[in-house]
């Protein structure tokens, strides 16, 4: 499989698939490869004639006392759990991975500290200081300049993010319509989890102990259920009910650390009030368990990829 760490080979890459006229789809992710990125891949195979994938742990998106140190890395294992997407392909281009240096994406250098950051940084205002962000304030900037230095590498026409990551599929939504990149597409894709627990799969997940990732965290995903059917078969739509109804589950009988439920507007992520109304809204949060912040989300009364 062809791995590109320069910009340069990849901008050559991508003029031959242009000489082709074969459409790109783009998968980016951290690497510590899960089901939940071989969705993206396999969605991003369906739809496009080539497919990259991009391998980056991406420094500016952590704080100074996140995990960016102890973030899983294994770019071998990576690589070869991606060997059957990348089996009878026509052409060795038409599934590659790319796989930068720090210094590659930041030529500039750079450091966890955004007051000694030197160089170019993107912001989504309105939508990266709520929710993630409050926790997080760093962290949609991170993602919005490293998506964006992405973009500009890979030039694809169609890039695939997962549900799982909720906010960060408004934000890069936002990114690609006000920095005018369309037709530039952003499709997203379901969560995937674990089939027996139903813990949406996440590369933070190899931090839990085998107890807390087969009987305590998946208590928030069974309280978001739990609202589901409740909107679903009992018609409520009181937010106070539905966010109670996820409290109880996973905080009260789960025990759960909850740092935030929030149920939200689809379009503007800000609460909801009184009652979900004919747009339907998002169940969305976060919690801490063991060395892991894990985060989740159902859709109420909306299609799963509203714009797709
Ligand atoms: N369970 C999942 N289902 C679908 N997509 C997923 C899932 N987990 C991650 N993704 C998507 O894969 C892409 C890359 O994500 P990333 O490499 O950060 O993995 P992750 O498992 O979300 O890791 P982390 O633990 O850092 O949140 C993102 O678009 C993310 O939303
Ligand atoms: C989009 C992304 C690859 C940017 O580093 C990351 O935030 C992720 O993996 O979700
Ligand atoms: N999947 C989001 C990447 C992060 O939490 O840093």
């Amino acid at each position: 499989m062809r791995v590109i760490s320069k910009v340069t080979e990849l901008h050559q890459w991508r003029a031959k698939t242009r000489s082709q006229n074969k459409t790109v789809g783009f998968v980016p992710t951290m690497g510590a490869l899960h089901q939940g990125h071989f969705s993206l891949v396999e969605a991003a195979k369906s739809k496009c004639d080539v497919v990259a994938v991009s391998i980056f742990v991406n420094p500016s998106q952590f704080a100074p006392h996140e995990d960016y140190d102890n973030y899983p890395r294994d770019l071998e294992s990576d690589l070869k759990k991606l060997e059957p997407y990348y089996q009878n392909v026509q052409d060795d281009d038409d599934f590659i991975v790319f796989a930068p240096s720090v210094e590659e994406m930041y030529p500039r250098g750079i450091t966890l500290d955004i007051e000694r950051q030197i160089g170019g940084f993107v912001e989504i205002r309105g939508l990266s200081l709520q929710l993630e962000g409050v926790t997080r304030p760093h962290f949609f900037r991170g993602v919005a300049t490293v998506v964006t230095k992405l973009f500009c590498a890979v030039q694809p026409d169609l890039a695939f993010f997962g549900q799982k990551d909720i906010q960060q599929c408004f934000v890069v939504r936002a990114l690609v319509e006000d920095l005018i990149m369309f037709p530039m597409k952003v499709v997203i894709v379901p969560t995937q989890r674990d089939p027996k627990t139903g813990l949406a799969l996440s590369s933070r997940n190899v931090y839990l102990t085998d107890d807390e990732r087969d009987n305590l965290a998946p208590m928030f995903y069974k309280g978001l259920k739990d609202a589901v059917a409740a909107y679903e078969n009992k018609n409520e739509r009181s937010a106070e009910k539905l966010l109670a109804l996820v409290r109880n589950r996973a905080e009260k009988e789960g025990g759960l650390n909850i740092e935030y439920i929030s149920l939200i507007e689809p379009d503007t992520l800000e609460p909801v009030v009184g009652n979900v109304g004919e747009k339907g809204a998002i169940l969305c949060g976060a919690w801490r368990i063991g060395a892991a912040r894990l985060i989740d989300n159902v859709l109420l009364g909306i299609p799963l990829m509203p714009k797709d």
